[in-house]
């Protein structure tokens, strides 16, 4: 990256307030093309609320964004087909949508069963989202912000309801598939191997911001420790 790029996005001293309580404080940031960014901060530091400000900002630009958000924003009554096919709605016609939905293409089969493979979930293509393990569904919504061919993928907590092997799957795919992600996690030592930066936040504020080569496990622990 370039260090003249242009951001795709900048936050000054942006704020955050619930109920006038201020659950972002002063968060100054920049982010770029191609980045793969770590959140991290335990419960209630304001990782989701950084996340939704930084998708508010994305949304008055051209990019792209592909939104996975803690409550997944499935349909429970449809299928993970028409869930995944979704994400790319706005970019075909109303007339090829509609045929899609009512007898799904072969192509558009294809390319969702592909995807699907990836995330071990190729058994579940017809079957409703309401029938699936929280873990799948969450895999069904990553795999719907990929096949949305986003600029810039916002996960928040992908992994948490996922074992080890298929947290690792789900992060190496989010990492093959995007361009630049920005991915709330819990996961310390994931986050260390994967980002190419990373944020934590402290009771709203950022307190850290900075390449994994120059943090170690140790100096993110107090991230994790109690007020
Ligand atoms: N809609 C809301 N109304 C009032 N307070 C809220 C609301 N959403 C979040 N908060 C508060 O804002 C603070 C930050 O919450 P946020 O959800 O951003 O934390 P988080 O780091 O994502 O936590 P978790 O890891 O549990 O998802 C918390 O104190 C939370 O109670």
């Amino acid at each position: 990256m370039s260090p003249q790029a242009q951001p795709l996005i900048r936050l000054e001293n942006a704020e955050v307030f619930y109920q006038q309580q201020r659950v972002l404080d002063e968060v100054t940031l920049e982010l770029h093309q191609g980045e793969r960014i770590a959140l991290l901060g335990k419960s209630g530091a304001g990782k989701s609320t950084l996340l939704k400000l930084i998708y508010q900002h994305l949304s008055h630009t051209d990019h792209r964004v592909g939104w996975v958000p803690q409550q997944l924003g499935l349909v429970d009554k449809l299928s993970v087909f028409h869930n995944i096919y979704m994400g790319q709605l706005d970019q075909r016609s109303r007339t090829y949508n509609l045929i899609n939905i009512l007898w799904p293409r072969p192509k558009e089969v294809a390319a969702i069963s592909q995807l699907l493979e990836r995330f071990n979930l190729e058994e579940t293509l017809f079957k409703t989202v309401e029938q699936l393990s929280g873990g799948q569904q969450q895999r069904v919504a990553i795999a719907r912000a990929i096949y949305s061919q986003a600029d810039i993928i916002l996960a928040d907590e992908p992994a948490s309801s996922l074992d080890k092997a298929n947290a690792d799957n789900v992060i190496s795919a989010l990492l093959h598939y995007s361009q630049s992600c920005v991915i709330a996690l819990h996961n310390t030592e994931q986050a260390l191997a994967f980002a190419d930066r990373v944020i934590g936040i402290q009771q709203g504020k950022i307190v850290v911001n900075d390449h994994p080569d120059n943090l170690s496990p140790a100096q993110l622990a107090p991230l994790y420790d109690h007020d």
